[in-house]
């Protein structure tokens, strides 16, 4: 009776009439395709559902309206040719609130707010000066974090890399946004993984959003709040120690922070929300991405042997003996930085970057889709889509040599920053992070599997996320590089 009742409810209003939606998975009354999506994490079973229903898949979850976009012809389209049209961001609770009600970029909806903020930013934050006013910060913290790593070698300590790698891009990221680390890095940790596990968690009201109640009853709103008060707490305490320090014109680097303040101060329209929703997507969009992609190749190098020391031979043949590998030094890096493209090929940090939503009906594969349909582009599926790429499974830097495709995205079959008018506004500075980091692992260390474990037993299993880390945590030995002076 429901399911008849909803029908004719559709008919009346023509909805599904009008348009010639893409095929997809049959949907049951009510919930839609919720039940579809299976118990892998998100983009995987996205994938599975386009091996069965094509390259453009649609699903209803709940009230909710979605098409999945796995192929390069497909995410061409959305990301280049529809740009204009595909460019806005669903609202969601969770990343509303962590948003301070979408007054950041990441979420905000487009427009001419948010081309204003943004352009802000790109000037003020992510511009090549910037980002080199922040190389002592980086050179420095991977130089502390090589330091612990010796002390782990020198008592033959097993280095637990997700840990101390998550602390080191944590650390950047707080010196860089804020100019100094937050005290208690433990509790930094537990409060980035809580809002990670708040990002991808069902929210009922998101998808019936009638039924709002029903989140406060499981305790989720209580839950998103209490993260949220943290990370507000810790805002405030900075920006308010910020504007003490400001009051005694002192010199120096100005921090993310400071920028904004004085922008502020300087009458421009930045408001408080406004810079706490982008200490979030700095702090949030930063720290995880960068970390994740190397704690990734890092596991794939030591499985492949061969291609471990081929990459370290490269690093330590241009840097010598002069102990450490410094910025200047990357340009040299080609194999280095295939291996990392080839990381971000099959490990996206963002496997389904940021959903997208349809300002206004468009034209999808001979499709029709209507306005306000989430939008999932699977740069996860694009990256192993075996049209696009021989042997998808197989790692293999070398497809990257001969510049067969870059970060630039120009044949959309390699998407890790995402494209178009909403592509990563970071992808400079987090390329830059990666690259120094795992540089200097690989000139400093040489890397093994602790005693009685074999590269079959390195488990690449997936932890669910809005960025996909290992779901263990990677623990290897790590013994001195002999060649560099003390
Ligand atoms: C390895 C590092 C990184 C990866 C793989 C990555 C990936 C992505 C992806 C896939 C998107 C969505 C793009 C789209 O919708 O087309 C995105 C957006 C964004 N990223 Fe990154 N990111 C990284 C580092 C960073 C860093 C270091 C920052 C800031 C410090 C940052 C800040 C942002 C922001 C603010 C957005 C939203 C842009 C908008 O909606 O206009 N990201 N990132």
């Amino acid at each position: 009776l429901l399911s008849a009742l909803l029908l004719a409810g559709r008919k009346a209003r023509g909805s599904t009439a009008a348009w010639k939606l893409p095929p997809g998975p049959a949907k049951l009354p009510l919930i839609g395709n919720l039940h579809s999506l299976g118990s892998k994490v998100l983009h995987q079973s996205l994938w599975e559902l386009s091996k069965k229903h094509g390259p453009l898949v649609h699903l209803k979850l709940g009230r909710v309206p979605v098409v999945v976009v796995s192929s390069p012809e497909l995410a061409k389209e959305v990301l280049k040719t529809h740009d204009h049209e595909c460019c806005t961001r669903p609202s969601h609770i969770s990343t509303d609130k962590f948003s301070y009600g979408r007054s950041d970029i990441a979420l905000m909806p487009y427009g001419d707010r948010w081309r204003q903020l943004r352009k802000f930013c790109t000037v003020e934050f992510f511009s090549a000066k910037k980002i080199n006013s922040f190389k002592g910060v980086r050179e420095q913290e991977t130089e502390r974090t090589v330091k612990l790593i010796c002390f782990h070698a020198r008592q033959s300590l097993v280095v637990n890399l997700s840990e101390l790698l998550l602390s080191l891009s944590c650390n950047i990221t707080c010196r860089t946004a804020f100019g100094s680390r937050i005290d208690g890095g433990g509790d930094i940790h537990d409060i980035l993984r809580e809002a990670q596990a708040l990002l991808t968690a069902f929210f009922v009201s998101d998808y019936f959003p009638l039924l709002g109640w029903v989140d406060a009853l499981r305790g989720m709103k209580a839950r998103l709040n209490r993260i949220f008060l943290k990370f507000d707490g810790i805002y405030q305490r900075v920006i308010d120690d910020h504007i003490d320090r400001m009051k005694q014109q002192r010199n120096g680097d100005e921090d993310i922070l400071e920028a904004l303040l004085r922008m502020q101060k300087a009458g421009e329209d930045i408001t408080e929300d406004n810079i706490k929703g982008l200490l979030t997507n700095i702090f949030i969009g930063g720290t995880d991405t960068s970390s994740a992609t190397v704690v990734w190749a890092m596991a794939e190098l030591i499985r492949q042997p061969e291609m471990m020391k081929r990459t370290q031979d490269e690093v330590r043949g241009c840097v010598g003996s002069k102990g450490k590998v410094e910025e200047s030094d990357l340009h040299q890096l080609h194999y280095l930085k295939c291996v990392i493209k080839e990381t971000m090929r099959l490990h996206p940090p963002a496997p389904l970057m940021l959903p997208r939503e349809t300002m206004r009906t468009i034209e999808l594969n001979g499709c029709i889709i209507p306005p306000k349909t989430m939008i999932y582009v699977n740069a996860w599926a694009i990256g192993r889509d075996p049209n696009s790429w021989e042997r998808p499974d197989i790692f293999n830097p070398e497809r990257f040599m001969h510049g067969s495709s870059d970060t630039k995205g120009q044949d959309f079959k390699f998407i890790p920053f995402g494209e178009g008018r909403r592509i990563c506004p970071g992808k400079n500075l987090g390329m830059l992070v990666v690259e120094i980091v795992l540089a200097n692992l690989l000139y400093s260390f040489n890397w093994h599997l602790p005693l009685g474990l074999t590269k079959e037993d390195v488990d690449m299993e997936e932890a669910p996320g809005i960025t996909v880390h290992r779901k263990s945590a990677l623990c290897l030995m790590a013994t001195e590089y002999e060649g560099k002076e003390e």
